[in-house]
């Protein structure tokens, strides 16, 4: 069974799921709806499945969709590394603006359990990663938005910062301050 574990902003989980390496190589559950929902105190509904490659330096985020298509995401690391962060947004929150970030990768299986009213993000630390995720509503271009991933209000320690790749819609995203959400 998976281990849930806190990471000092409310409903953001790490999940630590339990491995069983063989021989062979390993096994492990990588969602179970039930425990799932046990874990977190009520139930999620994924419709979408993404999958995505970066190469290093690749920075993606801070991607997040304004309600009513906001996205929880489940995200994992299968090949590679990356540090990936995710923002509290939530009007109201103790820890509005806050950030949690965390190693990810294909070695430690970790992942993460980012509710709706986060941005996301990551950073690419291995010659090449792929993420995996799972979201709760569906994209929607018209409610998506974008955060500077370097925005001086959110601190984010990111491990690599030079020669870094981002999107030109990454580029140009807002600061916090200047933001809807
Ligand atoms: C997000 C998304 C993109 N696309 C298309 C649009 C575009 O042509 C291409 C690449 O899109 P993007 O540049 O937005 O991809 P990317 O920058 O990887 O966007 C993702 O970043 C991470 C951090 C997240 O958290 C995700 O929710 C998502 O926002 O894929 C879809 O078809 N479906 C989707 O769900």
């Amino acid at each position: 069974m998976s281990q849930f574990r806190e990471t000092g902003l409310s409903g953001l989980w790490l999940i630590e799921p339990r491995i069983h390496g063989d021989e062979r190589g390993f096994f492990y559950e990588s969602f179970h709806q039930q425990q799932f929902d046990a874990a977190i105190g009520h139930h999620v509904e994924f419709v979408q499945d993404n999958h995505s490659r970066s190469s290093r330096g690749v920075l993606r985020g801070l991607h997040y969709q304004l309600p009513p298509q906001a996205q929880g995401k489940l995200v994992r690391c299968v090949a590679g590394e990356v540090f990936d962060v995710a923002v509290d947004l939530r009007r109201g929150s103790a820890t509005f603006g806050r950030h949690f970030g965390i190693v990810l990768s294909a070695a430690n299986h970790r992942q993460l359990w980012i509710p709706e009213g986060f941005a996301h993000g990551f950073v690419t630390l291995s010659e090449h990663a792929e993420l995996l995720y799972k979201t709760t509503a569906y994209w929607s271009p018209q409610h998506e938005r974008a955060l500077r991933w370097d925005d001086p209000q959110l601190a984010i320690a990111w491990p690599l910062r030079d020669g870094l790749q981002l999107s030109a819609k990454d580029l140009a995203a807002p600061l916090l301050a200047d933001a809807e959400y």
